[in-house]
């Protein structure tokens, strides 16, 4: 186990470089299994849900490489089936995907339910209701394994009931070689649901619409191997943002598309923080004290629940009340007794927190929750007063590549020490 020690107090300085989107990488990753032939993924972020992913696909009979630090090589043309036979599939979200493609190119599949992070009810009843529409028989044992299984796919209308990215990705994976038309409705529209399709379409699939609310997908008879490279992080790069803003920084963010960071970009002016955008990189600097704001999370292109954390540890460590309700998730707040541990002063339910701002956090130890409760306390460390300890972070590790390396160039005070067990 491994955890962090920061010493608080620096203000960030400098350059950083994002990586490739989690979210993207870990849906176009098992859509590769959908065609007979090699496919080269570029710009692969290198965390622990893409290696949980390559031991995924390489247990069942897939061909993959890492080609160098951020190019991984999959060739899934020899896969007969795709049955995930142990826990790997519980150890990340994204393993809900193979339901998705292993249906669509082998008519059937099988994984256990997903894991992923802790952040209150995460039911897949939406993706279930596309299968079946799609003509898909899905079964669930009581020791939580899913089958999914079809003679024939035909195309047919979703209208999603409640917005899922991963509902919207799986129902278009499932789709790909269905017979006729699909249509989802009420479809999620963030970026990665953009890149999954560009990166189907990019194989000789017919998807169209991906981006807005109506998603319609041809059936097509073949897929072919090629060379995609996943969009920025949007969500790794909202992070260092509001560690800027929380320490009073001034860096530049190198290797993001601006426009995926508008609900932030948005907040962190109203706050007061100075903003240049440059084409695919941004400079943003500390001019005046921050003003508390009140957020709430929304699907795209409403602001994102996964900096929800991030962003209340922010708010938590200036002067003034403000309000953050959580519109997506179903109870992601828990962390804030880790933050309370560090003296932020924060009543909250299962959707709402009222955060009476106290710019004096305290170092302390504290426990990374899940993957953004952890990045939040990064930044909570970063401003606290003498060191803070973060145990857990394989959560961390999980979504954000060398973290502490890409703090420690911005001036962190920041180290990964190893414990023994
Ligand atoms: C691997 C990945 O991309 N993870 C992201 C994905 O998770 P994930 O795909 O799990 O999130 P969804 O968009 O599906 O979930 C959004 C909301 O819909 C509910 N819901 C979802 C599906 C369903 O069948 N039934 C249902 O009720 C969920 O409980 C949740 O409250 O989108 C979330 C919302 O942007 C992000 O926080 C995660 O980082
Ligand atoms: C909730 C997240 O991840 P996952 O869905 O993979 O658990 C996240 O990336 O913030």
């Amino acid at each position: 186990m491994s955890k962090f020690v920061i010493e608080g107090g620096t203000k960030l300085k400098g350059k950083v470089n994002i990586g490739g989107f989690k979210n993207a990488a870990v849906a176009i990753i098992p859509a590769t299994i959908l065609c007979q032939g090699k496919c080269i993924i570029q710009n692969v972020p290198r965390i622990n849900d893409v290696n949980v992913l390559e031991e995924i696909l390489t247990e069942i009979g897939a061909d993959v490489e890492f080609l160098d630090d951020m190019s991984m090589s999959i060739d899934a043309t020899d896969l007969h089936s795709c049955y995930l036979k142990n826990g790997l599939s519980k150890k990340i979200r994204a393993s809900y995907y193979l339901l998705g493609a292993g249906l669509g190119r082998f008519k059937k599949a099988s994984t256990l339910l997903p894991g992923g992070c802790a952040i209150g009810e995460r039911p897949i009843d939406q993706h279930i209701k596309g299968f079946e529409a799609l003509g898909a028989k899905v079964d669930i044992t009581p020791e939580g394994r899913i089958n999914v299984q079809a003679d024939k796919l035909i195309g047919n209308r979703i209208y999603l009931d409640v917005v899922s990215v991963g509902a919207t990705i799986n129902i278009m994976l499932a789709a790909i070689y269905a017979e006729g038309k699909t249509v989802i409705e009420n479809a999620a529209k963030e970026p990665h649901i953009v890149d999954t399709a560009n990166f189907l379409n990019s194989m000789g699939a017919d998807v169209k619409g991906a981006g807005t609310d109506v998603i319609k997908i041809n059936g097509v008879k073949e897929l072919s191997g090629c060379t995609y490279r996943v969009i920025p992080d949007q969500i790794e790069a909202g992070t260092y943002m509001i560690a800027a803003a929380a320490t009073k920084g001034d860096i530049i963010i190198d290797d993001i598309i601006p426009k995926h960071l508008e609900p932030v970009t948005a907040k962190l002016k109203e706050m007061g923080m100075g903003i240049e955008e440059y084409g695919d990189s941004m400079r943003i600097f500390y001019e005046r004290e921050l003003e508390p704001v009140n957020i709430q999370t929304l699907p795209y292109p409403g602001f994102p629940t996964d900096l929800q954390q991030p962003m209340t540890v922010l708010l938590s460590s200036l002067n003034g009340e403000s309000i953050v309700v959580e519109g997506v998730s179903e109870d992601r707040f828990k962390y804030v007794n880790e933050i309370k541990k560090m003296g932020a002063n924060i009543d909250f339910t299962k959707k709402h927190a009222k955060i009476e701002g106290t710019n004096k956090l305290m170092g302390t130890v504290v426990q990374a929750t899940d993957l953004r409760a952890g990045a939040a306390l990064i930044i909570a460390g970063l401003v606290a007063e003498g060191l803070t300890e973060i145990t857990d972070i394989y959560h961390i590790d999980r979504g954000y590549e060398h973290i502490e390396n890409k703090f420690m160039n911005l001036g962190a005070k920041i180290r990964r020490v190893k414990e023994e067990i």
